[in-house]
Formats: structure tokens, sequence, C-alpha cells
């Protein structure tokens, strides 16, 4: 069996205060694509923030590519999006410069940037669809081309895996699609990922495993959920029957 990409056993996390989280098991193997579903406030983003060691685990553990987290060291190897982070904040960066931060990690900071780190950084711009604002301000851009940099940015630093949180919230379709494009381009190159996601949109397909956070612990690990009160959308496919088994209401739109 190989050695999955994230391990979560047992885990309770929480800030001050009891738990989000209790008793919380997730394994995620390479290549797999996991959405992490669940209401607002559920602790979809406390369970993300848990795996890459920025809220500490009071009980149970994490492993990352096999090696405890608190002894992991290689966090090049992991690309991450914050949720909601504004990519411009004023800076007069272009979008050229933020994806190229992205290498930071992968060469040092004292070490000019080389064919490599250019060439990777094209090729995430190329990626995320944005090569033709390259040396535009990252302020100039719509709110979704600046969370499509804050992609390239990870995807530059050319990681084996990608952790979102929720990377399409409030983008524009052109840019959810763009997103989406990039993001098969990884995983087709054996990425792995795990996003928290309100709603799939064009990522649906991409999905290999849905995981259901509610009430302090996951409810549901396995195929993606249909949404509660979706199924009267225009494009909505039924391809499956009506039954109460379905986790209804388990994920809020
Ligand atoms: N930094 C923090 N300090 C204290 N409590 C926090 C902090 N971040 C989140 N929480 C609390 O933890 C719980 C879970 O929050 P979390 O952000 O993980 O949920 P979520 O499922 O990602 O929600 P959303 O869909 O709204 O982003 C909430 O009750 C929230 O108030």
């Amino acid at each position: 069996m190989t050695t999955p990409v994230i391990q979560v056993a047992h885990a309770a996390v929480g800030y001050d205060g009891p738990p989000v989280l209790r008793d919380v098991s997730l394994s995620v193997a390479a290549g797999e694509v996991v959405a992490v579903l669940g209401a607002n406030g559920s602790g979809k983003s406390t369970l993300i923030r848990a795996v890459l060691g920025l809220v500490p685990v009071g009980a149970g553990s994490v492993a990352l590519f096999g090696t405890p987290q608190r002894r992991f060291r290689h966090w090049h190897r992991i690309g991450y999006v914050p949720q909601r982070l504004g990519a411009g904040g004023g800076v007069p960066a272009t979008v050229r410069e933020v994806v190229a931060s992205g290498r930071l990690a992968r060469r040092g900071v004292l070490r000019p940037a080389g064919r490599a780190d250019r060439e990777a950084v094209a090729a995430a711009l190329r990626a995320v669809g944005l090569a033709d604002r390259a040396g535009d301000p990252v302020a100039t851009l719509s709110g979704g081309q600046q969370q499509r940099t804050l992609i390239a940015r990870a995807l530059a630093g050319q990681p084996e895996l990608l952790v979102l949180d929720e990377p399409t919230a409030g983008v524009d379709a052109a840019s959810q699609e763009a997103f989406a494009g990039a993001l098969r381009g990884f995983v087709d190159g054996g990425g792995t990922v795990l996003l928290v996601a309100h709603e799939l949109g064009p990522l649906r397909p991409l999905i290999s495993r849905a995981v259901v956070v509610h009430q302090g612990g996951i409810v549901h690990d396995g195929a993606v959920p249909e949404p509660a009160g979706h199924h009267a959308d225009p494009d909505h496919e039924h391809v499956h029957p009506h039954c109460d088994e379905e986790p209804a209401g388990l994920w809020s739109i």
C-alpha cells in the first residue's frame, strides 16, 4: 500500500474553548481530488488548517507524506490558497511578481530566479489563463482573476499537494472554468488536491471523493452528495434515484 499524502487520525481540533472537530479521521491518497463540504461554520477551514499545522491538533495525529506533521519540513511539496485572501491589497505588484513569489520556498530567498523558476511561473500563468495579464498590476484584475493569480502562485511552486479553501467562492464563471482547467492539468500531472467548496460548479467532474463535515465530525466520506435544494436547477442531472439516505441539508449553498 502506498503512503497516504494526508493522514488524519482521531484528531480533535479547535481554538480557545471546546474543540470545533472531534475524533476526525481522514486519509487522502496520491492523485485523489477530495472536496470538503459542509454548512457555514461547520469546521471545513479548520480541518484543512489542521492538516497544514496552522491550527493545533489537541488529540490524535496528522501525518503528511508519511511524516508526522511536527517533523514535516518539506513544505514546498504543498501549495496552499487560503480563503478570501485579496491578492491586490493595495500593493503595486504585477501578476507575474505575485506568481513568482510562489517559487521562493523552492529556490530560497537569496538565490536569484533561474530559468526553471521563470518557466514554472510562465507555465502557471498559462495554466490559469493569465499569461496575457502577467505585466499588469494585480489590483487592476477582477476578483476572479486575482483568485486565479493566487492559484497560479501555488502552482508555480510545483507542489505535489494543493490545499485550497473555497477557491471559486465569488469568482466569475470564466475564472471558474479557467481554474477547473488548471486543476485538471495539475491532477493529470499526478497532483493531489484537498479543497473546501460551497458550490462545486465546473469542478464537479474533477472531484473523486467528498467529505462532509457536520456537527464537529465527518458524517460522509465517499461519492459527491447532491446538494439539498438543487434538484430544481436546470442543469441538475439526475444521476441517482431520490432516497432517504441522501445526506440532504448537510451542506448548504
Ligand atoms: N481563528 C479562530 N479563532 C476562534 N474560532 C474560530 C477561528 N476560526 C474559526 N473559528 C470557529 O470555528 C468554527 C468553524 O469555523 P470554520 O471557519 O472552520 O468553518 P467553515 O466550515 O470553514 O465555515 P465557512 O463555510 O463559513 O468558511 C466556527 O464556529 C468558527 O467561529
